[in-house]
């Protein structure tokens, strides 16, 4: 059983794995210092997974260290206030706080308050809370500067774009979650919100519907699904490495629910003959996707193209490939079903369909330290709130596909049953599959 003693030598034993790691290429160590490295992982370019595994064994055994001496009192405590933390975050990047100091400089209190438009006394007070949380510094007193965390977030649009979307729109539905929950046990069924989303926005069906009639919402959420990708949690590396993607040849792609076109653009390089269709039912996503394609990637233009479409309607094209990233989370399983029963007609035999999200363990549930371990509960807890939906374990998918049609084969899963946050499951169509009975 893990004891302060024994958490303490794990800790030693790791750090000095990861210390032998960085010092036999010349990378620095890690720092709180604004020229620090973003990521852990991908600042040394490429994917390393003893040094992985040495930094999750690390922070699973960091937090258990921390919960030990904390004792369950100040747990609670701390958990009850993190709501603060994530105020905290929205009014730094509602405000452009990181962008407005210079690099490698600081700026009196005076002079940011003016440039981001807080009063003095606001500003001092946002800014000296973010800085127990590491971002920014404070190193002459009334004089601010950067610190790693608050220079990454200057530079980064990104990671703010990320930050920006979950401190508001998702903040603003998470906090309504016990009222949601507490309202359908209290109420009929038809007088009960669907979810703690429609506590939060009761003038709207849902969140699709609440972004396609608010356009600064639906800017935010299609720049928060462009820019997670670019964090090594979202990363699409994790798409491209679990997939022979090149053996599509010169077949079609079709991304449904596929936003800016993100996907499609990290993939269309290594299907070198492969043509794409993103579809979405947001007309505006779709049109930003092609004007940033035009303008970022214009050799692409003519392999990917858009499309509008509602993912419940009957898919009109046929092709080889169909992905579905991050979809079915947002929706109940009579939701799913009537998805990937619309997707059956244009399926030709050996057409793949592919799944790209959270899949939750099958398991007992654990304590979790890092945050690939906790990011498959954030989106779970995510979906509950916003959607009344959930992350499914395999087993969850494969009943769900069954169900929507028993000529879907199911052919694998990457990182088996365990669960992870970036899974991938394929489902092939075979129409001579024989069909299953009873279920
Ligand atoms: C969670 S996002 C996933 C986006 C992208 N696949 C990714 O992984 O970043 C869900 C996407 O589904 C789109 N969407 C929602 N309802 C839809 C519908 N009925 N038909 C088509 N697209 C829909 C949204 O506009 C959004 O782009």
């Amino acid at each position: 059983m893990a004891n302060l003693e024994s958490l303490a030598l794990e800790i030693c034993s790791q750090v000095s794995e990861i210390s032998k790691t960085l010092a036999a290429d010349s990378t620095p160590a890690p720092s709180f210092e604004e020229d620090s490295f973003a990521d852990f992982e991908s600042s040394r370019g490429r994917a390393d997974l003893g040094l992985r595994d040495a930094r999750n064994k690390l922070i699973n055994c960091a937090q258990d260290i921390v919960r030990l001496v904390s004792g369950p009192t100040d747990q609670i405590l701390t958990l009850a206030y993190s709501v603060t933390d994530a105020a905290n975050l929205g009014t730094v990047v509602r405000f452009n706080i990181p962008q407005a100091i210079p690099n490698g400089a600081t700026m009196s209190a005076e002079s940011l308050a003016a440039a981001v438009g807080l009063p003095v006394d606001t500003l001092v007070r946002v800014v000296r809370f973010a800085i127990g949380n590491g971002i920014f510094n404070e190193p002459e007193r009334g004089w601010f500067g950067h610190s790693a965390t608050s220079a990454l977030m200057a530079r980064n649009p990104h990671v703010r774009n990320i930050a920006l979307f979950a401190t508001h729109e998702l903040a603003n539905i998470l906090v309504r979650l016990p009222d949601g929950l507490k309202l359908q046990q209290e109420l009929e069924a038809e007088q009960a919100p669907h979810a703690a989303f429609n506590v939060a926005y009761p003038d709207f069906a849902d969140a699709f519907d609440f972004f396609q009639k608010n356009s600064l919402s639906n800017d935010r959420y299609h720049s928060y699904l462009q820019g997670r990708v670019n964090t090594s949690r979202w990363a699409v590396e994790h798409l491209i490495s679990a997939w022979d993607w090149p053996s599509v040849g010169s077949g079609t792609i079709i991304d449904c629910g596929g936003s800016v076109g993100h996907t499609c653009v990290a993939l269309a390089p290594i299907c070198p003959n492969a043509s794409f269709v993103v579809q979405d039912m947001s007309c505006e996503a779709l049109a930003s996707g092609k004007t940033w394609i035009e303008k970022e990637y214009p050799a692409l233009g003519s392999r990917i193209i858009f499309a509008e479409h509602n993912f419940f309607n009957r898919q009109p094209t046929s092709a080889d490939i169909f992905i579905l990233r991050h979809i079915l989370h947002d929706w109940s399983d009579a939701d799913c079903l009537r998805i990937l029963q619309a997707l059956v007609p244009a399926l030709k035999d050996g057409a793949k369909v592919l799944i790209s999200e959270a899949v939750v363990p099958e398991d007992v549930a654990t304590r979790s330290g890092t945050l690939d371990q906790k990011q498959v509960r954030n989106e779970d807890a995510l979906m509950l709130a916003v959607h009344n939906a959930c992350e499914r374990d395999v087993s969850g998918f494969v009943r769900l596909f069954k169900k929507a049609s028993p000529d879907f084969q199911f052919k694998g899963v990457t990182g088996g049953n365990g669960g992870a946050f970036q899974s991938l499951l394929e489902f092939e169509f075979r129409s001579s599959a024989e069909p299953v009975v009873g279920k």
